[in-house]
């Protein structure tokens, strides 16, 4: 019996996320949790011929309801950017946000694999770390951020260039969630550096950190990425579902607390040094979520010159993340 919770539920990602994961054969219920709207979104979902049940919680007399006895909630709740707006820009909103869904998750899900989708994620994942350890059940291996849309991106505009077809090409993506913090490691792809020239390896790594950027733009006012994001949410849990309760061995970079496996993590801070505690890593998920933190392999001289940019920019984040919950009061 797996209990999913999707916080967010009536949004742009959230309906999409919760199609994708009402088709999965693993979820035994399915609850879904928005301050708008989720009474008919389960309605509707309900009639979908999968096993799982449809629950619909609105409003914050319902999301006891709604979380308690989880094993994973999904949190995909908050303001997303229009064109011009840094995903900083939405800490401001989100932030609250995500603590108030967190303190409810410490609270009735206590052991519940989180996965956070909220920008910015940066700092929205340190914001639940610290709302689980002032409730005492801060566990570092249960706590996600979900990158994998840069790693769905990577694999989609490597394929297109190196002319692979996309879901064969894995592309590790580390480092955080926001523009010159995405790190795609292309260096590593097999086939792809013999056959992009030094230009084509730039650009691509480029459109991959600004992908987010690109939806923006295109959408023009009407919100950032919803359905790659789905689909990409939809693969993350699954994926932690499968490793966590069927046994399957599976490896996705995350954004976690490096503690999450500190022998594991010495070899990322030999990369990015002692200053950040979060950080984007190729993950072995398991029973217990991160089971163990794999290397970041080496790294092409300009992949090298990147990082600095972003731990100085990440440190900023975290830092911004861990202080706000500092300051509220729980
Ligand atoms: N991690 C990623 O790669 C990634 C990708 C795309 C978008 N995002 C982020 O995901 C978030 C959601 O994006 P969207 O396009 O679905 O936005 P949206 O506005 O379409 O949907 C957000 C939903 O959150 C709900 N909500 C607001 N406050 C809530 C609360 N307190 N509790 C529960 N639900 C609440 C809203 O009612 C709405 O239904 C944004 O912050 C966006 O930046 C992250
Ligand atoms: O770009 C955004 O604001 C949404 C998301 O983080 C993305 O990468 O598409």
């Amino acid at each position: 019996m797996v209990k999913v919770t999707v916080c967010g539920a009536a949004g742009g990602i959230g309906q999409p996320l919760s199609l994708l994961l009402k088709q999965s054969p693993r979820i035994s219920h399915l609850s879904l949790y928005d301050i708008v709207n989720t009474p008919g979104v389960a309605a509707d979902l309900s009639h979908i011929n999968t096993q799982s049940k449809v629950t619909g919680h609105v409003g914050n007399e319902q999301l006891k309801e709604a979380i308690e006895g989880s094993d994973v909630v999904v949190i995909p709740a908050g303001v997303p950017r229009k064109p011009g707006m840094t995903r900083d820009d939405l800490f401001k909103i989100n932030a609250s946000i995500v603590r108030d869904l967190a303190t409810a998750a410490a609270k009735y899900a206590p052991k519940a694999f989180m996965c956070i989708i909220s920008n910015p994620v940066n700092s929205t994942v340190p914001i639940v770390a610290e709302v689980f350890k002032k409730h005492g059940v801060y566990d570092p291996r249960r706590i996600f951020g979900v990158t994998t849309l840069d790693i769905v991106r990577a694999s989609t505009f490597i394929g297109g260039l190196i002319g692979a077809e996309p879901s064969t090409v894995a592309c590790k993506v580390v480092g955080g969630h926001s523009g010159h913090t995405i790190l795609p490691l292309i260096s590593q792809v097999p086939g792809a550096s013999g056959k992009l020239t030094p230009e084509q390896i730039e650009k691509v790594t480029n459109r991959i950190q600004f992908g987010g950027d690109e939806v923006v733009k295109a959408k023009n006012g009407a919100g950032s990425a919803t359905l790659s994001m789905a689909y990409a949410g939809a693969r993350f849990a699954l994926n932690l579902v499968e490793a966590a309760f069927f046994g399957k061995s599976i490896v996705e970079c995350t954004y976690v607390q490096l503690d999450a496996d500190k022998q594991g993590a010495q070899d990322t801070k030999r990369v990015i040094g002692n200053e950040l505690q979060y950080f984007s890593v190729p993950v072995a998920l398991g029973p217990n979520g991160v089971e163990s933190i794999l290397p970041i392999g080496s790294l092409s001289s300009f992949e090298q010159s990147l990082f600095s940019k972003a731990v100085a920019e990440l440190k900023g984040n975290i830092a911004k993340g861990t202080n706000f919950v500092a300051e509220s009061k729980l």
